[in-house]
């Protein structure tokens, strides 16, 4: 959808309030969906706002591919009104006095180009909001707005798309609604997009690539199953941690309405419909789903078992609960057990163990 150069983008910020320090400096992919990660007050929406030119930072350099937007060294600023950015926030800010077709032409009034009727037309057909055109914000569902909001960033040809927390004002039947739609844009435009969430599942489902945040530093910054397996202590705790894997499909069997999945050292079998051999898949995995054995299991009805290395054993967010990252090869899984469980097992970092894998969501 874009003809513009956007290999990577430079993102060096130096921006201090009372009592608020962010400090960043990143490369990031010049496609995908780069999540910055972190909970309330790390500094996500501050970070979005630099990038948009809506903050004056002490220090800052920001390119977008062949495009220089800051660089206070050189005393160079270009005004967020000519960043060709798309921004997209909690709220579909959409008038309500205009049906969707009159919202997304306002939206382009002030960066009219002689593509902007096909990108237009290319945006509502991504999000699907075509039946949807003569209607008025009042008509449409959360998730609905949300869609069109999103048209509307996309409609002017940015060079990146900005989304803070995009569905945080969405309720969980609209949240799964709006996803596919995020999932489609990841997939089929060669757009960055920066999307701010403090939701696990969000990052799981969405990230090509990771930032995250803690009191305004980058602590963790990778292509997401990077990050999610190898971040110390794990990035997510508690009832949403799991690893992000990326694999093959190996082989169809649909006498079982099944899929081999290949990671190279390690197979997985995932219930499928719609799959083709060959496709890449991304898995999530979650620690509350993966058990510890000693020996190989046998007699047993999971599917997946794969021989892996203890390399680490941290607290979780319960008490009762603790967190073993386990390595098999360059796999990185992550299970939740018990104290108890751990003072029966006495397991310590380098200890061979099998994992077992009971449920494996497919998330691509
Ligand atoms: N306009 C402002 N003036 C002063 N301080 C601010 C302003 N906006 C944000 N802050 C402070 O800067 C810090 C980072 O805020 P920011 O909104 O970037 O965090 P966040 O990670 O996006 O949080 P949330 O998830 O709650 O939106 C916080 O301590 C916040 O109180």
């Amino acid at each position: 959808m874009t003809p513009h150069d956007t290999s990577s983008l430079l993102v060096n910020i130096e921006l201090s309030r009372k009592g608020f320090r962010l400090q960043v400096d990143l490369t990031l992919p010049g496609q995908g969906i780069t999540v910055i990660y972190g909970v309330s007050g790390s500094g996500k929406t501050s970070l979005l706002r630099c990038v948009a030119g809506l903050e004056h930072p002490d220090h800052a350099k920001i390119v977008i591919g062949d495009e220089v937007w800051q660089d206070s060294g050189k005393q160079l600023f270009v005004p967020t009104h000519k960043r060709l950015l798309g921004y997209v926030f909690q709220e579909a800010s959409l008038f309500e006095h205009l049906n969707v077709h009159d919202n997304l032409q306002f939206g382009l009034k002030r960066r009219q180009t002689p593509q902007s009727s096909s990108l237009l037309d290319t945006a509502i057909t991504l999000l699907g909001i075509g039946h949807l055109l003569q209607r008025h914000p009042a008509g449409l569902s959360g998730g609905e707005r949300q869609r069109v909001a999103i048209a509307r960033a996309l409609a002017c040809g940015p060079r990146i798309l900005l989304l803070d927390e995009p569905m945080s004002a969405l309720d969980q039947a609209r949240r799964d609604e709006v996803m596919p739609w995020l999932e489609k844009l990841r997939d089929q435009l060669k757009l960055p997009m920066l999307y701010v969430t403090h939701s696990a599942n969000e990052l799981q489902r969405l990230a090509d690539h990771v930032v995250a945040l803690e009191h305004g530093r980058v602590i963790a910054s990778g292509p997401i199953h990077d990050v999610l397996g190898n971040a110390e202590p794990a990035l997510i705790a508690g009832n949403d941690a799991g690893s992000v894997l990326i694999g093959h499909v190996a082989s169809l069997h649909t006498e079982w309405q099944m899929a081999r999945i290949t990671l190279g050292p390690a197979d997985f079998w995932v219930s499928q419909s719609s799959l083709t051999v060959g496709q890449e898949v991304r898995l999530l995995v979650l620690a509350r789903d993966v058990s510890i054995t000693q020996g190989k299991p046998e007699h047993t009805s999971i599917q997946n078992h794969l021989p892996c290395e203890v390399v680490s054993v941290s607290p979780d967010t319960q008490p009762s609960q603790l967190l073993v990252q386990l390595r098999c090869n360059d796999i990185t899984l992550t299970a939740r057990i018990t104290q108890r469980a751990q003072a029966m097992l006495g397991l310590q970092p380098g200890q061979p163990v099998w994992a077992q894998v009971k449920s494996v969501a497919l998330v691509k």
